[in-house]
């Protein structure tokens, strides 16, 4: 024991940061990225509605026709039809192309929602562990909905206002250049203010978004221990902290409103003061003689025409500042680290053992379906998986102290193994271990001979039953929850585990029996219910390792004597393996694993160990409450 330990640089991890690693500032391309996938229909709607567009910017030129033919004295009938014309054809292309492309924006935030929650629930335990869940939901809620506005209305606003205002400024060129030369010093000092106050608005979005996952983060906080805040009085303590961060939120979001404010007036006045300054150019260019009045009112027409696609512009550009915020906030949960679920791998390694493990006729139960996921056994040919843990060394993060110091033991075939120790000797880690919440630092983890990490996920997963030391109920019915790790399983195979978890009393007086509702994590059953629950739903998995971390808290001696029961039938034919607290527990144990401050001081029996070791001994006298 307590060997160094190589571990490959494969199956080194990360750095174990505190936070979610910053992602890099999000540049529009990331939007575009976002938005590729539709770029025929973006296309399409671009297109309809750059038409759209387009004939409103010729209703200043027919206007000018229109004036001409009045000082001409021409019939007025036909511009004025044609006028009539381009104002319909134009409202109705425009409002196809802005359906369009509105639809566009929702498919993409439909991507990004459904590519986030698939890396929600992919990520690895470990990164849960040190993250705060309510702020990742606020990511998929929040963050989703504003890069809506800019998805749908930004990306279509900026792509028609930029094209429309393109095109009018070559008009302008085009009519008159010199009033267009007036027009353009004028612009270029709004743009120039733009650039100074767009990206202050990227930030004051991104901490206020950043303030509304805090509060997600706090309320999550709260509704998880409810009754303990309650008991607690601590309501107004909790109060506060929320409302700490709602002013943030608030805070930030005044400070976005302002320099939304000033880029909105920087549109208007630069369009205003460019009207003002062609009026007086051009006013004395046509008293002069060197320009008509028709000329100079068709500028003025498409300067005033111009003067909604900048203002729209300023908009999509401050709506795209808001959406970039969201973005890096949504790629941040990409930057984390996710399990491989590996459904399509179909080999363990290509060690010796691994392929002795898959050649075994006994592992029929590990089969794999399809997708990856282990078929329902065949009864009868379920084997006992074979446990052996060789020099493990781990610690949870970088920095952190070692949990386990080089624990070595077996627990190979049918029967109970009971880990016993202190509190805090990393009895649940080993558990994490095999399961492979996290991986060992050093050393191996092997069940049937396969180092764990060398096994596919959801095959490994397959073949062990996990009970949480606070056997988690979740919101739904008891059926619900049971079906939750076999969903294929069939009515007689829940029946049968509700029979062997002693369940059957409960169901029967349940008012609508296995489809009664349990109440957010179960809290309409009592402690000792949840626990048969979990074991059931485990059981229903037909485990050929059932693992189960037995709750600290006192059960009562019928509850106490039914879980035993439960766990020494499973063990019959299954290896079940207990971090025990329980006195009744250790003596039913075919094995039991001594461990102490991350080592293994001892492995027998109940009668063996009482001889041999102290530290089992005071445990057994204390009852093996590791409160110690
Ligand atoms: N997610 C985690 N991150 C960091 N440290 C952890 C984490 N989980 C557990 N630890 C630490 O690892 C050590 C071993 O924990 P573990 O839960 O394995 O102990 P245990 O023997 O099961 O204790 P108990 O009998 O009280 O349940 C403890 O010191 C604990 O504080």
């Amino acid at each position: 024991m307590g060997d160094e330990m190589v571990v490959s640089e494969r199956r080194q991890r990360g750095p174990h940061a505190e936070e979610l690693r910053e992602a890099p500032k999000a540049s529009p391309r990331r939007i575009w990225e976002y938005a590729r996938p539709h770029w025929k229909v973006l296309l399409a709607g671009g297109l309809l509605t750059f038409l759209g567009g387009l004939t409103g910017l010729v209703q200043p030129l027919v206007a000018k026709v229109v004036i001409d033919a009045l000082g001409a004295g021409e019939s007025l009938a036909r511009p004025l039809l044609l006028l009539t014309a381009a104002v319909i054809g134009g409202a109705v292309i425009s409002a196809m192309g802005t359906f369009v492309l509105e639809r566009t924006g929702q498919s993409v935030v439909l991507a990004v929602r459904q590519q986030l929650v698939s890396r929600l629930i992919r990520l690895r335990v470990a990164e849960v562990d040190r993250l705060k869940p309510g702020d990742l939901v606020s990511r998929l809620t929040a963050d989703t909905t504003l890069l809506r506005t800019v998805a749908t209305s930004g990306i279509s606003n900026a792509f028609t206002s930029s094209v429309l205002l393109v095109a009018g400024i070559v008009l302008m060129a085009w009519m008159d250049p010199v009033l267009f030369g007036v027009t353009a010093v004028v612009i270029v000092l709004a743009a120039v203010t733009m650039v100074v106050v767009l990206p202050r608005i990227g930030r004051a979005t991104e901490a206020s978004q950043a303030a509304l996952g805090e509060m997600g983060s706090k309320l999550e906080r709260i509704f998880g221990a409810f009754r303990t805040i309650k008991a607690s009085s601590a309501e107004t303590a909790e109060i506060r902290h929320l409302d700490a961060a709602a002013q943030r939120a608030w805070r930030k979001g005044v400070a976005e409103a302002g320099w939304s404010a000033v880029a909105g007036v920087t549109a208007w006045l630069s369009t205003n003061i460019a009207f003002l300054a062609v009026l007086g150019v051009g006013g004395a260019r046509v008293a002069s003689g060197s320009l008509e009045v028709s000329s100079l009112i068709a500028f003025l027409l498409l300067l005033f025409y111009l003067m909604e696609p900048i203002s729209t512009l300023v908009n999509a550009a401050t709506e795209l500042q808001s959406g970039l915020a969201a973005v890096r906030r949504i790629d941040e949960v990409g930057n984390l680290e996710r399990e491989d679920t590996d459904a399509h791998r179909p080999e363990p390694a290509e060690d010796a053992d691994a392929s002795d493990a898959i050649a075994d006729p006994g592992r029929s139960d590990t089969d794999t379906a399809h997708n990856g996921f282990p078929r329902s056994p065949v009864p009868g040919t379920r084997r006992p998986a074979r446990v052996a843990l060789t020099d493990v060394l781990f610690r949870y993060a970088d920095g952190l102290p070692l949990v386990h110091h080089g624990v070595t033991f077996e627990a190979a075939g049918a029967g109970l193994t009971a880990l016993v120790g202190p509190s805090g000797a990393g009895k649940t880690t080993v558990f994490s271990l095999l399961e492979r919440f996290y991986d060992a630092t050093g050393g191996t983890v092997a069940v049937d001979g396969v180092d764990v990490r060398d096994w596919p996920l959801a095959g490994l997963r397959g073949a062990i039953g996990y009970v949480e030391q606070d056997a988690p109920v979740l919101d739904g019915t008891l059926q619900e929850n049971l079906v939750l790790a076999a969903p294929d399983a069939t009515a007689d195979e829940i029946a049968e585990v509700v029979r062997r978890a002693r369940l059957s009393e409960l169901v029967g007086r349940l008012p609508d029996g296995i489809d009664s509702a349990v109440g957010h994590r179960g809290t309409t059953l009592s402690g000792g219910e949840r626990q048969r629950v979990a074991i059931a739903r485990a059981l229903l998995r037909r485990p050929r390792l059932l693992l189960l971390d037995e709750a600290t808290s006192q059960l009562d001696a019928a509850n106490e004597a039914a879980l035993k029961e439960v766990m020494l039938d499973a063990a019959r034919d299954t290896n079940v393996m207990v971090v025990a607290h329980r006195l009744s527990t250790v003596t039913s144990a075919d094995r039991i694993v001594v461990l102490d401050a991350g080592i293994v001081r001892a492995v027998g029996t109940h009668a063996e160990l009482v001889d041999s070791d102290d530290l089992y001994r005071d445990l057994a006298a204390s009852q093996l409450l590791t409160a110690s």
